[in-house]
């Protein structure tokens, strides 16, 4: 497929942003595809959204259209609302000097497309189509689409320098695509890894994710261990050995983030309360924190003696699902319907279940609010989900005078 230098049929997505490309032709611009749109569907991949560049400088894209909005414009973007969608022009630029190694510091608009081109980071994302599907490959980008193979354009250094990222994108691209490093750029990547100490956290922490989700994950992990890489990871400085155990687990992709990091995490040997402080490093959500601190610590107990009922109970069916889902990373087979069955069966799901409320004890024991109610509760939730209380209202009140003579 990807021999090919001409796309017989463009997918809708195309189709639809032919119609902003059309005007902008109409002017005397050129306006092409670009990007990762490009080189996902010269590989059969699913499009999210189609990158548009053109000769036409912002301020003349913005008088072409009636409907416009300014997303990043000192970069060259101007979203195109036509019909009922939206499209993202960006002028052909250059970017001169990166002096953060983060973003360009001078973007230069240029009417070439070759010069935007040849700023890009890897050949197979630099290649263009127009609205035919003719392919405009300057840098032989179908070549290394078809020999699998992540190369900088021109000289890697050069490209990393100008954008610290583009290595782990670089990394995360291999994962994905399933595509090898070519040795120049891996070499490059090497040379270079201290750059990522500039790069922000959340930036890295995408790329890391992307790699993690990737199909063929450990093409990823393996150059992010042996370049140096991960180094410039949050927290995984010290890590080495765990990673290449992480590495060296199965390869099967893993079906959501939270499964991914929950893997991760396992194999990185983070303990459940240092799970928190881990995943703060990374800027995840306070969400992910709490859900994988509850999973690691369940994934432990599992892996060494089984599902205990109470930690059944707390998990809830989220987190069952993940600790079993994650089982086979760890050699144990995963009993996903058993351990759900189990949970099911459990007598209460939470407190709320109990067959006496707050206000039935206040009613019956007849005391004043207090401590003791709380202290009731947790007790008759531990006695019923152990099944030494049938939840039963009747006999959880009898329960409660015996529990009130200090009798339990
Ligand atoms: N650090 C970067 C980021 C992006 N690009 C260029 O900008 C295009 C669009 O970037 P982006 O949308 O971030 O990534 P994609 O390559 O489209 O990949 P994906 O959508 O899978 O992230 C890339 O294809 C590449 O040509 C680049 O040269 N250097």
């Amino acid at each position: 497929m990807t021999k090919s230098r001409k796309l017989t049929t463009l997918p809708t997505e195309f189709l639809e942003a032919v119609p902003v490309m059309d005007v902008l032709h109409q002017h005397g611009y050129e306006a092409y595809f670009v990007g990762g749109s490009v080189r996902d569907i010269l590989l059969g991949k699913k499009i999210h959204d189609v990158d548009i560049a053109t000769s036409a400088y912002p301020e003349e894209v913005k008088q072409l259209f009636h409907r416009t909005v300014d997303v990043g414009i000192e970069h060259g973007t101007v979203l195109v609302l036509l019909n009922q969608g939206e499209y993202e022009v960006t002028t052909f630029r250059t970017e001169s000097t990166y002096q953060d190694f983060r973003r360009p510091d001078q973007v230069t608009f240029v009417r070439s497309l070759k010069e935007d081109l040849k700023r890009r980071d890897f050949t197979m994302n630099a290649l263009a189509m127009d609205t035919t599907g003719n392919i405009v490959d300057l840098f032989e980008g179908m070549k290394d689409l078809d020999n699998r193979c992540i190369k900088a354009v021109g000289n890697p250094s050069e490209r990393f320098h100008e954008d610290a990222l583009r290595m782990m994108r670089g990394l995360r691209f291999a994962s994905q695509l399933d595509f090898e490093i070519e040795p120049a750029t891996y070499e490059a990547i090497c040379e270079h890894h201290s750059l990522l100490d500039k790069i922000s956290v959340e930036r890295i922490q995408v790329e890391f994710e992307k790699l993690l989700m990737g199909g063929n994950r450990k093409k990823g992990l393996d150059p992010l261990i042996s370049s140096g890489c991960y180094k410039y990871c949050p927290e995984l400085a010290d890590k080495k050995e765990n990673l290449i155990h992480l590495a060296n687990l199965s390869n099967q992709p893993f079906e959501s983030v939270e499964l991914a990091w929950l893997v991760t995490l396992a194999a990185l040997d983070i303990q459940p309360a240092q799970v928190k402080a881990f995943l703060r490093q990374w800027k995840c959500s306070n969400e992910l924190a709490r859900l994988m601190t509850q999973s690691v610590k369940a994934l432990q107990q599992r892996l060494l003696t089984g599902w205990r009922l109470d930690l059944l109970y707390q998990s809830g069916e989220k987190v069952i699902t993940l600790v079993e889902t994650a089982c086979p990373y760890f050699g144990q087979p995963s009993q996903l319907s058993e351990s759900l069955l189990s949970y099911q069966q459990l007598p209460i799901h939470s407190m709320k279940d109990l067959a006496v409320t707050g206000q039935d004890l206040l009613g019956h024991v007849k005391q004043p609010p207090g401590k003791w109610l709380g202290d009731m509760l947790n007790y008759f939730e531990e006695e019923v989900l152990f099944g030494r209380i049938e939840n039963d209202q009747e006999k959880l009140l009898q329960a409660a005078d015996l529990y009130q003579k200090g009798d339990n």
